[in-house]
């Protein structure tokens, strides 16, 4: 078959996600990964296909090959065969022909359930085009970390405006805030048909409020923030001190509110902390949820360089992940930037990926971040000058109400912030042992889920620790 027979591939590749779409051998989330897929070209009778990542030529190759096979053939009247390619820059284009938004604010939304067929969204493309695909809950690693955030992302989606809402992310910078904004209106998008979702940063927010001013646009820029089901709102410490910007939201936000609409919020800092906001403004944060994203353990950070190795294709054998993750331990986006620098380094330099290499290409990175390590002595002195307590009465046998709690926290601070083995932390909190220390870790973490007093406890215990290794 020449490109002459096909007046249109675009066209043609349009009816072939059309028809994968309506077809019910494929299921609501392969359908979310069909749309990513966009066609380069016909070279004889291989198709070029683009996707944005790994996963997304995982699904469309192996889980879906015999469908895609059988509809291509349909659609193109000829064997075709797919070649993949990876753009990690793609940017999805939804539906060929968009269907008109509705004027009026839509219907609830409606979950499809997985058997149910889950036609194209009518959302624009510009709108489903600013989610990065990448951004999904598959390639996100769980961990102790960001148990809680990531369950709450995923409530918020399967259930919008029910669950929790606001939902309000919170967390130093490069934990994962933005990519649990993104997969949420990814998931939700997969889960409901005709969800309007909108993710906004900040100051584009404010950009686009300023513009609308200096166009005499306001009516617009009502429609584009109050006419959605989710608004995702991302570094909204942006706003601070910006009245007007902040009043426009404040109404933004009561509006979707009272319209029983979502919103989801991160911020660096959670909205007690948040200076330059009014009051009111700070309270209606809290008014959901509220969970923050932590550092990630050991264990994670290595599950995070795997997944992103595989997905980007990078080759490192796991003695250097080891290696890099156990040097990197307090922003996630560093993490990858020194895998990527490591193997960057590699090819241009024609060398093999080893650790000898990799403690050379990292060397300036790795002696500052081995200054901000978080020991076991600030753990404990942090924790009970919080308790105000002393650090005997900390790692003594006593069992009073207030020392128990006290030295749980600390011991589950320590499993979450250092990467100290279960013995020596035992042995730090009064020769304790290590069952103990695996019964307290368990213990905070379901007080944590059920107290919001303990949640807030060591939510600001580990700020003040981290607060002051960053000044040590
Ligand atoms: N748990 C995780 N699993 C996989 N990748 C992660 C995880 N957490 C963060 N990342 C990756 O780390 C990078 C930084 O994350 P992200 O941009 O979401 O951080 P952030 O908290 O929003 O930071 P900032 O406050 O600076 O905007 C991204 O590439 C993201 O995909």
């Amino acid at each position: 078959m020449g490109t002459d027979e096909i007046n249109d591939v675009g066209s043609s590749w349009r009816k072939v996600i059309r028809t994968l779409e309506s077809d019910d051998r494929v299921s609501p989330r392969q359908r979310g990964f069909v749309v990513l897929a966009q066609a380069q070209g016909l070279i004889g009778t291989t198709l070029l296909v683009a996707v944005p990542n790994e996963l997304t030529r995982e699904v469309l190759q192996t889980q879906l090959k015999n469908i895609l096979d059988e509809v291509l053939k349909t659609v193109f009247q000829a064997d075709i065969q797919c070649a993949f390619v990876i753009d990690a820059d793609l940017t999805p284009v939804v539906q060929a022909e968009p269907e008109p938004e509705p004027e009026e604010a839509s219907p609830s939304p409606v979950p499809t359930g997985e058997s149910a067929p889950s036609p194209t969204p009518p959302s624009t493309s510009q709108e489903f085009g600013r989610l990065n695909p990448k951004y999904v809950f598959e390639t996100f690693v769980i961990g102790s970390s960001n148990r809680f955030a990531h369950a709450a992302a995923v409530a918020v989606a399967e259930a919008p405006a029910k669950a929790y809402n606001p939902l309000f992310i919170y967390g130093d910078s490069g934990l994962g805030k933005t990519h649990l904004l993104h997969a949420i209106g990814h998931y939700a998008r997969h889960l409901y048909t005709g969800i309007r979702v909108r993710y906004v940063n900040s100051e584009e927010f404010t950009n686009d409020f300023i513009n609308s001013i200096r166009y005499d646009e306001g009516a617009s820029f009502k429609q584009l923030y109050r006419n959605v089901d989710i608004l995702l709102i991302d570094d909204i410490q942006f706003l601070a001190n910006k009245d007007a910007t902040q009043e426009e939201f404040f109404h933004t936000f009561n509006a979707l509110h009272n319209h029983n609409k979502q919103v989801v919020i991160t911020s660096d800092l959670p909205p007690k902390q948040l200076s330059g906001f009014e009051e009111r403004m700070r309270s209606r944060f809290e008014w959901g949820l509220l969970t923050d994203v932590q550092p990630p353990e050991l264990e994670t950070r290595i599950a995070i360089l795997r997944k992103k190795a595989i997905g980007d294709s990078l080759s490192a054998p796991d003695d250097v992940l080891e290696y890099i993750a156990s040097k990197i331990s307090t922003n996630i986006r560093e993490l990858e930037g020194a895998l990527i620098r490591v193997t960057a380094f590699a090819s241009l330099n024609r060398q093999q990926v080893d650790v000898g290499l990799a403690e050379i290409v990292l060397k300036d990175l790795i002696t500052d971040d081995g200054a901000q390590e978080i020991t076991a002595a600030s753990i404990l002195g942090q924790t009970a000058a919080y308790f105000q307590i002393s650090l005997e009465e900390l790692c003594s046998k006593s069992r009073t109400r207030t020392l128990v709690t006290a030295r749980q926290i600390a011991m589950y601070l320590c499993r979450e912030l250092t990467d100290m083995s279960l013995p020596k932390i035992g042995q730090e909190l009064g020769g304790r042992d290590h069952t103990t220390v695996i019964h307290a870790d368990r213990k905070i973490r379901e007080l944590m889920a059920e107290r919001r007093a303990i949640y807030n406890q060591v939510t600001e215990l580990t700020n003040r620790i981290k607060q002051q290794q960053r000044e040590a």
